[in-house]
């Protein structure tokens, strides 16, 4: 045993406070999530966000199904049910993916070009992968861990609604509503994963556990800006510099959204 797992627990107000603490390294602080808030994305840069974020979307409710098929507490999978009906949708409501292929046609993306998930970077489909498989191999109490990120979200959802139609006139206003519906999802999924979270790890050990858990999403959010910004702003998209796959035809991506 290391020293420090010798060490006391955090009381819960000190456990969460040091979850919270996280938010210093949420994905509002990359310079590509920056340039968009500050007006600085062109046409192609937003584009390829919104193609590339679709990918996570449609992941998210396969992501909660895994942690559904891990729990077998019959009152927590039906509060966390309502994150798959909120993505999917349900009843009258035309749920999130929906609303994010809204957006999509509000910056140009028909709906066949985001389906194909063809201006989905590897980048972000290994980070969005390893997100999945984190939920299918972990205990459901560690994946809902892992969507604390939660915590951050509804801030910059609510940037883009106060700034983009500023600063992207060209965006129809309309395709903004994903953003608008996830402020009080968010809050809400938060508050149900913060309680699992600080209820399942109590030893300073486990403590630490979770706030590890929550870097590494952190990471995956991170990272899947990462590989945005090599395609759209460094204009190195992967095989960017080679020109046909030896079999005559054009390679992938040079027809993509970071032209
Ligand atoms: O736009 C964003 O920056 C952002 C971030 C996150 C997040 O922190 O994981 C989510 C969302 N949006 C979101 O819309 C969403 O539905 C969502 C679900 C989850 C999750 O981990 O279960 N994260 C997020």
């Amino acid at each position: 045993m290391t020293e420090h797992h010798r060490n006391p627990p955090w009381s819960r107000e000190e456990f969460e406070q040091r979850l919270r603490a996280k938010g210093a390294l949420y994905h509002i602080h990359h310079p590509y999530h920056q340039a968009m808030h500050n007006g600085e994305c062109n046409e192609a840069q937003i584009r390829g966000w919104v193609a590339n974020r679709f990918y996570y979307q449609i992941n998210i409710p396969v992501k909660d199904a895994n942690v559904l098929a891990n729990c077998r507490d019959r009152d927590e999978r039906r509060q966390w049910v309502q994150r798959i009906l909120d993505h999917d949708g349900y009843d009258g409501a035309h749920g999130g993916i929906e609303a994010w292929l809204m957006l999509g046609e509000a910056v140009g993306i028909d709906r066949d070009t985001m389906l194909s998930q063809e201006l989905v970077l590897p980048g972000v489909r290994f980070a969005v992968d390893a997100y999945v498989n984190f939920a299918r191999r972990s205990s459901w109490q560690e994946a809902a861990c892992s969507s604390l990120t939660e915590m951050f979200a509804p801030e910059i959802h609510q940037s883009r609604l106060d700034t983009w139609p500023q600063n992207y006139p060209w965006i129809d206003a309309q395709g903004l509503q994903y953003f608008r519906g996830r402020l009080s999802e968010a809050r809400r999924d938060v508050q149900h994963g913060l309680r699992v979270t600080l209820d399942h790890f109590v030893t300073r050990q486990e403590q630490e556990r979770a706030l590890d858990i929550l870097q590494f999403k952190l990471d995956i959010l991170w990272t899947m800006l990462d590989a945005m910004t090599m395609a759209y702003y460094q204009n190195r998209a992967p095989y960017h510099n080679i020109e046909a796959d030896g079999m005559g035809n054009p390679v992938r991506y040079h027809h993509g959204a970071y032209r």
